[in-house]
């Protein structure tokens, strides 16, 4: 059997929009502008643009006839630099050699030359002249120099070094950029002021009664501090809201700050645990400053699990210190505020078992507040808060919307509602009808369904007796839970599936198991009856049973030679540090009494389906020509179905079976 996690809504916390990188750094501007600056001066100064390269050949033929050389420089063995006498570039008739009226000066030579090396410069200098006196001989000299551009070229990089660090710096103090590296050792946490103005009100939630008087009363600490403070009692810090995935707690701590109008800081335990060593800390001490600053306001930590697990309950080798230091930074500032400054810490967690203890002790999260999954009359009312908004068609019932969708969470019925709408909004019509919501619902349970998914029709023909095979077994067992529809439409991963109406029941029999476990043995039953021969369609299935073979017999205590013995470890320590809790003979007789019992299923699964093969094999035909047999038919085919037990109790949350993959 398999009963799908059901989407889940994942809310999204607002994000500020990300600060431009130049708003940040006014640094960039002035560097750009220093480097402008430079290269301006660079260009009107430099030797480089007032100075003409020649060759050697043009220096030999026409500037050495005609020039009266003052003095040639050789710069760093590369360069050659030419300086002429100032009274001879003066005059007009070497304006066309020179053709640089700046040239005037003996500070920059007049030409440059590139040479090859010294040596040959030298000797080829000395033939140039052989014929003139020593005297009027050009003096060489030599020099090395590092030149502007040089000093420039390095400075460039450095500059944009010095640049980045201060923008990195810059963004990590003002902590708002999206990027986390920029920003960590700061909280991330939404300071959603905003959330002064929340929308979000008690109205908003529907169903959790109990939760809500209890929460009401942290509005009044924090609107009436007096009336407690007056009489000497200590306004409690933190409170713990636990229920499971999408039960609203997020919504609850939300309505907490819309209601008692004040900043809401929220941040989640994750986020706590980022990249780096050290950062966790400094984001707990920086998200408990910003809100002391503000109070009274109200954190709300999500996912507290993630930093609260306990400690030195991980694997003995596996310690995770970032961690823990987070969590004790965590207990510090717990510890380290009043109790009537005006804060208080709201934080969530589907996992309370395995928080620390320390967490949970007076001063801290001493108050715990839960959050169940609602029962078929808070779905309605859950329905109707999320309808609110939808254009309904006339043939909408509440009432079956929630009966059909037994142990779904707030969110998932938020979910659903949005989903029929969709589905609607695609369909073109003018409001959104039953169909649609049932149509969601099921995606909602078994993810999309894929008509175009292409199976050939020896394929087809097995799963359609497959999932026959999973109706008509649970058909015929008494503590099945009952059979809405069976379908051969592939839906999400699955090829086809056999949709129940589960129980809401807090304890499953032994009974219970048993059926459960053969229902979910019907396909793969069915797949040996017809073609004597088995596939790996049941992997599902499989993987199911086996699991829940094993935690009766070793966790429930279910077996009959094993006893009542239970060796699950709620607190998970012995089972992470001293590997199975129990002996290798234990080990075995555990293994050997599942496989039994698997087995002996089986025999009592292929009985059923062997007595009821006429009835098998008409449903499977009916099926690979409707594709989708639903409940009405499947009772004029099979019968009506002889149950003892009537599921008409309300008040539980266990979905077993939803949902039966091929
Ligand atoms: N009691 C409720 N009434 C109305 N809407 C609800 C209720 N419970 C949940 N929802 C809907 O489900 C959405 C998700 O719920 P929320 O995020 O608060 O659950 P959660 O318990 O914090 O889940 P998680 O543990 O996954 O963080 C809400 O935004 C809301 O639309
Ligand atoms: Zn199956």
């Amino acid at each position: 059997m398999e009963s799908q996690q059901p989407n889940k809504i994942h809310k999204q916390p607002e994000k500020k929009p990300p600060k431009s990188p130049l708003n940040g750094s006014g640094s960039l501007w002035i560097y750009l502008i220093i480097s402008v600056t430079f290269i301006a001066l660079y260009l009107f100064i430099s030797p480089e643009f007032t100075t003409k390269e020649i060759s050697w050949k043009e220096f030999e033929n026409t500037i050495l006839p005609t020039e009266k050389i003052e003095q040639i420089i050789i710069v760093n063995k590369e360069i050659a630099e030419i300086y002429v006498k100032a009274k001879l570039t003066d005059s007009t008739k070497y304006d066309q050699i020179t053709d640089n009226s700046f040239n005037l000066s003996q500070t920059t030579p007049a030409y440059t030359i590139q040479i090859g090396s010294v040596d040959s410069f030298e000797n080829k200098l000395e033939k140039a002249q052989q014929e003139l006196p020593t005297a009027d001989r050009i003096t060489v000299t030599y020099t090395s120099r590092s030149s502007f551009l040089d000093i420039f070229s390095w400075l460039i990089p450095l500059g944009i070094l010095i640049f980045f660090w201060i923008f990195i710096l810059k963004r990590m103090s003002t902590g708002s950029g999206s990027n986390p590296l920029f920003n960590f050792g700061k909280t991330t946490a939404r300071i959603s002021e905003t959330d002064k103005k929340s929308s979000v009100s008690f109205n908003d939630i529907a169903g959790l009664k109990e939760a809500k008087v209890e929460v009401m009363e942290v509005v009044d600490f924090l609107k009436n501090p007096e009336t407690y403070t007056k009489l000497g009692a200590k306004i409690p810090k933190g409170v713990m809201l636990v229920g499971p995935p999408g039960t609203g707690k997020t919504l609850m701590a939300r309505a907490v700050a819309g209601e008692a109008q004040v900043p809401f800081f929220s941040l989640s335990g994750s986020e706590f645990v980022e990249m780096f060593v050290g950062v966790g800390a400094s984001r707990v001490r920086d998200l408990f400053k910003r809100a002391k600053e503000k109070a009274p306001s109200i954190i709300f930590i999500d996912e507290i699990d993630a930093v609260g697990r306990s400690r030195g309950k991980v694997n003995a080798f596996q310690t995770n210190d970032e961690r823990e230091s987070t969590l004790n930074q965590l207990l510090t500032e717990l510890d380290g505020f009043g109790p009537n400054t005006g804060v208080i810490v709201l934080a969530a967690t589907n996992r309370p078992d395995i928080l620390d203890k320390a967490l949970l002790r007076p001063g801290r999260f001493d108050r715990h507040i839960y959050l169940e999954l609602p029962n078929k009359h808070e779905r309605e009312e859950i329905f109707k808060v999320h309808m609110r908004n939808l254009v309904l068609g006339e043939d909408v019932a509440i009432d079956i919307l929630a009966t059909l969708s037994p142990g779904f969470s707030g969110a998932d019925i938020a979910n659903i509602c949005n989903e029929a709408a969709l589905i609607a909004a695609r369909k073109k019509t003018e409001a959104i009808m039953q169909e649609d919501f049932l149509e969601a619902r099921d995606r909602v349970v078994g993810g999309l369904e894929r008509k175009s998914k292409i199976i050939s029709p020896k394929e087809k023909k097995i799963i359609a007796f497959h999932e026959a095979g999973h109706a008509v077994a649970s058909w015929y067992l008494e503590h099945v839970d009952s059979l809405v529809k069976v379908s051969i439409i592939p839906r999400g991963k699955s090829l086809g599936s056999a949709w129940y109406l589960p129980e809401e029941r807090q304890i499953v029999t032994k009974s219970q198991f048993m059926d459960q476990i053969c229902a979910s043995l019907g396909g793969r039953a069915a797949e040996e009856i017809i073609f004597n021969e088995i596939s790996s369609g049941a992997i599902d299935d499989l993987e199911k049973i086996t699991k829940q073979a094993y935690a009766m017999v070793a966790y429930y205590g279910l077996d009959e030679s094993i006893g009542p013995l239970s060796f699950f470890d709620s607190s998970e320590q012995s089972r992470t540090l001293f590997g199975k809790p129990y002996s290798e003979h234990m080990a075995k007789l555990i293994d050997e009494e599942v496989q039994q019992l698997i087995s002996k299923s089986y025999q009592r699964t292929k009985e059923i389906l062997t007595t009821h093969k006429a009835k098998l094999i008409q449903l499977a035909e009916l099926l690979l020509k409707k594709e989708t047999v639903e409940k009405e038919d499947l009772i004029e085919l099979l019968g009506a179905r002889d149950r003892k037990f009537l599921e008409t109790d309300d008040h539980t949350n266990q979905s077993l079976s939803q949902f039966n993959k091929t």
